[in-house]
């Protein structure tokens, strides 16, 4: 019970999106329209007792009631004409308040092991505020529910009233089964709110593949690997996995209507069998009968069920909202709380891992395993190592999208979760291996780069020149405001080296505004040998004054790094200056030969596992 009252609460709370005049204007057209039914029956009933009883021939005595019976009728139909589209108003408005709060909290996540994870990734489902299931309800539609049965409950008191003026017993006797009815269907239809939220994964699955056969992205692939009717028959798969159990329980619960037939019929027919008997032998009037007749029908139509699948179709929605925070903005404190990090001077820092160990979450493996680094001001920092060895998870935690399992690194000395997430990224800049492509003009594709500062054009145009991304821009249709996609009017489609150049340029950007560490994973993998030589070349103008961490398999890349690391196993087994790791003659060396030999015989020379063939 208190859970109920509690969900209810939650619904109504929803209603401060509305904003105070519309709500105002809806509780007053609510207030009118549920005195209806009662109105319905006192004047029916003043009609047929001035019928029965009066002379009619001038019409004088019933002209009274029937201007009534006109308004009452009018009231009716107009109210719920105009309440329409203002409750549709205020369902949007809630809807948006609730989508806009979804994604705030999601991004408002420091980190992003909470998003990874299966139980948030449904909770979020159920947050999104669209329909999938016939069950589902918005959040809007369920707060709007939940004060329009208030308003039932008003309207079954007035009828209730009506109906106690002319033979108590009848209000238990239309109650009772009304709210029996009601309780019945409410557990049903849990049943399958409950049902279709065990469909919520299959579903996700499912949308996974239906995106793939029918999104441009996807859509390459699936066409030329021939993967479309097995990708068409994954969706289905996946669809029906999530329906099944809702289409069987939906004929079980069809089946088991009789009930609700069986709890309210009975006493509807024995209360119109003896008002009638009344009414026919002359204890009470037909206008007693009627005023019966009409108040008892309405309290049943109050009390229906249409607003038991809105209010607790929406309840899922709101309540995985409520539950969000504690799973996704749990980290986001130490993102708010963030302290000014040390080093305002833009002087770079000196980065510490100190025993750091870390498995993703939900998993047991290692994947760092006690590594102990340290990176320093202004260094060119290159980590190389095979496929799967770690490279892009370090620095997935070195710019703190996780935190590791256990130690902790330190930027001059003070650990970074204590810097505070904000404060710690507004000196670092990141070039991820799986970069977006944002559907942007080029010239925000770059200074999005510092997003929390003012666009400046000319420090684009800058670090544009150092990457060669100018020559691109150059050709463009309108130059740096082209929409860098072509589904944006005017935009175009960049190559995919072309693009890494733009997220190169944006890197840059941010190490001339405020930066002061740049982070690039496989800055090089879509570039030619001479624009990869250029890139690093153009990394390296920043030594001295900005740190840079590297990562790349091309190893003539990072010949001239300060520092090499190679990450092995958990762990960092190699470290020094190339002609260092060379000399050592160990892993980096072995490989670094393996990969010259292989350029010198024409082949590409990243670095792979398994060898050279
Ligand atoms: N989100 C994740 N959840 C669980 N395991 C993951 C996740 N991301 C990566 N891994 C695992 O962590 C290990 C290291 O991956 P990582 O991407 O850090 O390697 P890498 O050295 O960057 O590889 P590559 O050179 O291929 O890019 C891999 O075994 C991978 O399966």
């Amino acid at each position: 019970m208190k859970l109920v009252v509690s969900q209810r609460l939650m619904l109504l709370r929803a209603l401060r999106h509305v904003g105070a005049q519309l709500l105002a204007v809806i509780i007053a057209l609510r207030t009118l329209h549920s005195l209806v039914p009662p109105a319905t029956a006192l004047v029916v009933s003043l009609l047929v007792q001035r019928l029965a009883g009066g002379d009619i021939v001038h019409g004088e005595e019933v002209w009274v009631p029937l201007t009534l019976l006109g308004a009452v009728i009018l009231a009716g139909r107009l109210i719920p004409e105009l309440l329409a589209p203002l409750t549709f108003l205020a369902e949007q408005r809630i809807d948006g308040a609730q989508r806009s709060e979804l994604i705030r909290l999601a991004v408002s996540s420091g980190t992003i092991d909470a998003l990874e994870r299966p139980d948030v990734q449904k909770l979020i489902r159920l947050a999104r505020a669209d329909r999938e299931f016939w069950t589902e309800r918005s959040p809007g539609q369920g707060a709007l529910a939940q004060l329009e049965l208030m308003y039932a409950y008003f309207g079954v008191f007035a009828s209730a009233a009506v109906l106690a003026a002319f033979a108590w017993w009848l209000v238990p006797l239309m109650v009772v089964p009304a709210v029996a009815a009601r309780r019945v269907m409410r557990r049903q239809f849990l049943e399958h709110v409950q049902l279709e939220g065990g469909g919520i994964m299959d579903g996700l699955r499912s949308d996974h593949w239906k995106r793939l056969a029918t999104e441009w992205t996807g859509g390459k692939e699936v066409r030329t690997f021939g993967l479309a009717s097995w990708a068409a028959d994954r969706a289905e798969h996946f669809i029906v996995a999530k329906f099944a159990p809702t289409w069987a329980a939906a004929a079980t619960s069809a089946a088991r209507q009789w009930k609700i037939a069986v709890i309210v019929g009975p006493p509807l027919i024995i209360a119109y069998a003896l008002v009638a008997w009344d009414a026919a032998s002359g204890v009470n009037s037909v206008a007693a009968a009627t005023a019966v007749f009409t108040a008892s029908w309405s309290m049943l139509t109050m009390l229906g069920f249409a607003d038991v699948v809105l209010i607790e179709g929406a309840i899922p929605g709101v309540r995985a909202l409520r539950e969000l925070p504690s799973v996704i903005g749990e980290q986001s404190s130490s993102a708010a709380s963030a302290v000014s990090a040390p080093g305002d001077d833009r002087t770079p820092p000196l980065i510490r891992f100190e025993d750091v160990s870390f498995a993703y979450p939900g998993t047991e493996r290692l994947i760092l395993d006690r590594v102990n680094l340290e990176i320093r001001p202004g260094e060119l920092f290159a980590i190389v190592g095979l496929n799967g060895a770690g490279k892009s998870t370090l620095i997935k935690l070195l710019t703190g999208l996780y935190r590791p399992t256990s130690g902790r690194i330190t930027a001059d000395g003070a650990d970074i979760a204590d810097i505070g997430l904000a404060a710690w990224r507004q000196r670092l800049c990141a070039v991820f291996q799986d970069f977006i492509q944002y559907q942007l003009p080029a010239v925000d594709n770059v200074t999005m780069g510092r997003a929390m500062l003012p666009a400046r054009t000319e420090m684009a145009q800058a670090a544009a020149d150092d990457t060669g991304l100018s020559q691109i821009i150059h050709e463009l249709p309108e130059g740096w405001e082209t929409p860098l996609s072509r589904s944006r009017r005017g935009g175009i489609d960049l190559s995919g080296g072309q693009w890494q150049k733009v997220v190169l340029t944006r890197a840059l950007y941010a190490l001339r505004t405020e930066a002061q560490v740049a982070v690039v994973d496989e800055p090089t993998a879509h570039l030619d040998v001479r624009a990869e030589a250029e890139v690093f070349d153009c990394l390296a103008k920043y030594h001295g004054s900005r740190t840079v961490v590297l990562i790349t398999h091309r190893l003539s890349t990072v010949r001239r790094a300060d520092r090499i690391v190679l990450l092995h196993d958990g762990g960092i087994t190699e470290a020094g200056t190339h002609d260092e790791l060379m000399a050592q003659a160990g892993q980096y060396a072995e490989m670094f030969t393996m990969q010259a030999a292989r350029f010198e015989r024409g082949y590409d020379d990243r670095l792979e596992m398994g060898g050279v063939s």
